[in-house]
């Protein structure tokens, strides 16, 4: 990976050197143009962690989120039902779905949110660490000390959720909890000063990723599957990844 960030970045120095007014407008051009502008906030070795960790962030978290959309969606074939029929109805079968279609689909992002409720990508949030001495809920955490974030299992604590182990995306129709870190309950972004720096381009890629799928296939499981049994053990980790890849079989679309 490290060959494949070195190579981009000695592209575009030498596309930068050839002709000093081209830009590509991207955050490589940002930083690059900040190194040129003041050589002593970045370097050449600074810049490549830097587009790197947006390359690790952003896209295992995308794509572990949208698989697990369509597994649980192939587990609830109802909910995929519904979600198909919102788009037939609002986009139709003769073009592909764009951005600003996004709004005007209410159940599929409901689908998104309660995706992310039970498969949080980053179940543990980024580790933090406490400035000062403080005090949360009785428990004194020293000055220095790592803090981890539970919201795996604040996701699926019956005390802020009803059925919490059930797939139930209507649980956000009509509601006003969003995943921006304005309600404490949910946050798959995180909140605060750190939250997802990503989440506006996250959430546009999850849900065109999504409803692309959907609109453009029909799905099925390999035979022999009944959607009751599909594999959804989880890989614990940093990221909260399928155990077991979903397998699933996209057939031509029909609408009726
Ligand atoms: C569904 C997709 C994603 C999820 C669920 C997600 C989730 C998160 C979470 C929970 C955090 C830690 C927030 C905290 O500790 O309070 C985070 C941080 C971060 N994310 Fe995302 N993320 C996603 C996609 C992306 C994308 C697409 C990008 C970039 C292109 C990105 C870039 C980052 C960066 C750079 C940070 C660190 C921010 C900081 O520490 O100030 N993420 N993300």
């Amino acid at each position: 990976m490290h060959q494949i960030f070195d190579d981009m970045i000695d592209k575009r120095m030498k596309a930068r050197a050839l002709d000093s007014t081209t830009r590509n407008g991207d955050f490589l051009d940002v930083l690059l143009d900040q190194w040129e502008e003041n050589r002593s906030i970045l370097n050449r070795e600074a810049i490549k962690p830097l587009i790197q960790n947006l390359f690790i962030a952003g896209s295992e978290t995308s794509a572990t989120t949208t698989e697990w959309a369509m597994a649980e969606l192939l587990r609830n074939p109802q909910v995929m039902q519904k979600a198909k029929k919102e788009l037939l109805e609002v986009i139709g079968s003769e073009r592909t779905v764009k951005e600003s279609d996004i709004d005007e689909l209410p159940y599929l992002q409901a689908v998104v949110k309660e995706t992310l409720r039970l498969h949080p990508a980053a179940p543990l949030l980024l580790p933090y660490k406490a400035r000062n001495d403080v005090e949360i809920c009785g428990y004194t955490i020293p000055k220095g000390a790592h803090a981890l974030v539970n919201i795996w299992a604040m996701n699926r604590d019956p005390k802020y959720w009803n059925q919490p182990l059930t797939f139930a995306p209507e649980r956000f129709i009509g509601s006003k909890i969003d995943y921006k870190g304005g309600s404490f309950k949910f946050i798959p972004f995180g909140a605060g000063r750190r939250l997802c720096l990503g989440l506006p381009l996250a959430t546009r890629m999850v849900h065109l990723m999504l409803a692309s799928m959907i609109l453009s296939f029909d799905w099925k499981l390999p035979q022999g599957t009944n959607p009751e049994d599909l594999d959804m053990q989880e890989h614990f980790g940093m990221t909260l990844k399928k155990a077991v890849p979903l397998y699933a079989i996209p057939v031509m679309k029909t609408f009726d």
